[in-house]
């Protein structure tokens, strides 16, 4: 999750849930691309303006924005190409006339269909971050896109997600791009419980001398945090466990641990190794199908697990697999860095 190196910051697009959005308004910059053909430039779009219509808190640095058009111009939400594409929008900051992405949440039960949300963390001295939560509710923010990070093949079977802090942001639109016709397993890392609270962990890590073995734990088994009041998010991740739940298998295929720094539970590889060995052990192993690593966060996150995203020639390209992931024996999994 890093934005371009100039100012001139890119377009960014929606999950498959917002589609009807746009209908009956004037589309402005819609652009989506597929992975790695990405153009030169940006292309131009022109910002929309929308208005600040509710900032609930999530933690102290974070909380999810709820937006509404201005007027009757908005985004174009409803280009097909994006239909099973992780995308983002741009604000802009306009007094230094900078702008960044930031990654469209799923609509959920009950949103508006004009109405967008974004997970935003105020970021220590951050310029754009700490302009919009200073923003009042009423107030106007001028948006762009969409843009398509990544389009999820149709014919993935499985996805193993490593989510850092906000990265969880595009986790919540592959869920919801899924909706439990693959296998997927959520790791996300916070360093605070006050990002994630409520949030219990699916499989239960057993220690067994250094290595860790895992079972799928029963729904509020983790008793510290089972009858705590969820936070916005995990609420997000259990609604689209229950999405995901099919008749058939009569169980979500959308699984999510939660790692918190500050309770010494840190996501080691041997996490991630165990989650990709036991969906790789499961019935449709022998099914032909995709099976795809997503790896999310901030830079520095992203660069632990997979090594950093690369430009080349004002392109951001994915660069060679590094950092952990690439120690680890992946077989036919293939790994997106977002
Ligand atoms: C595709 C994409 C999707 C994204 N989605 C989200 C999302 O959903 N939610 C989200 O919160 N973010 C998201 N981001 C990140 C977001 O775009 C911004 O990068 C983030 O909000 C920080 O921007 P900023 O302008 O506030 O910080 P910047 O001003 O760009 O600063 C970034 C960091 O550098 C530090 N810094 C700045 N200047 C200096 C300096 N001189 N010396 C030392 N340190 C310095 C700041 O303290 C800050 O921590 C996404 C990024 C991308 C590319």
């Amino acid at each position: 999750m890093k934005n371009p190196p100039t100012a001139q910051s890119r377009t960014l697009g929606l999950g498959k849930s917002m589609k009807m959005v746009a209908a009956g308004r004037v589309a402005v910059g819609s652009f989506c691309r597929h992975w790695d053909s990405l153009p030169s430039q940006s292309p131009s779009g022109e910002f929309a303006k929308y208005i600040l219509v509710g900032k609930d808190p999530v933690s102290s640095t974070c909380a999810i924005f709820r937006l509404m058009p201005a007027g009757n111009v908005a985004i174009d939400l409803d280009d097909p190409d994006c239909e099973r594409a992780i995308t983002s929008l741009q604000f802009k900051q306009p007094q230094l006339q900078i702008a960044r992405a930031y990654t469209c949440l799923p609509q959920q039960q009950g949103q508006h269909m004009d109405e967008l949300r974004f997970l935003i963390r105020r970021e220590q001295k951050g310029e754009v971050s700490n302009f919009l939560h200073r923003l009042p509710i009423g107030a106007e923010i001028e948006a762009r896109g969409l843009h398509a990070e990544y389009i999820v093949p149709k014919d993935v079977k499985s996805v193993v997600f490593i989510a850092g802090g906000t990265g969880i942001a595009p986790a919540l639109q592959v869920a919801d791009i899924l909706e439990g016709q693959a296998d997927m397993h959520i790791l996300w890392a916070n360093r605070k419980r006050e990002d994630c609270v409520g949030g219990h962990s699916d499989t239960k890590r057993i220690s067994s001398g250094s290595w860790w073995s895992f079972s799928r734990t029963s729904p509020g088994a983790d008793t510290k945090v089972a009858n705590v009041q969820k936070s916005a998010l995990v609420s997000v991740l259990e609604d689209l466990k229950d999405q995901a739940t099919t008749p058939e298998a009569k169980r979500s295929q959308l699984l999510v641990d939660y790692y918190v720094d500050e309770e010494g539970a840190l996501m080691k590889p041997q996490d991630v190794t165990k989650v990709i060995r036991s969906i790789s052990t499961q019935e449709n192993a022998t099914v032909p199908g995709k099976k795809i690593v997503f790896v999310s966060g901030p830079e520095g996150f992203v660069n632990y697990w997979a090594g950093p995203k690369q430009w080349i020639g004002g392109r951001e390209v994915q660069g060679p697999l590094k950092g952990v992931l690439s120690a680890m024996d992946l077989d036919d999994w293939e790994v997106v860095k977002l």
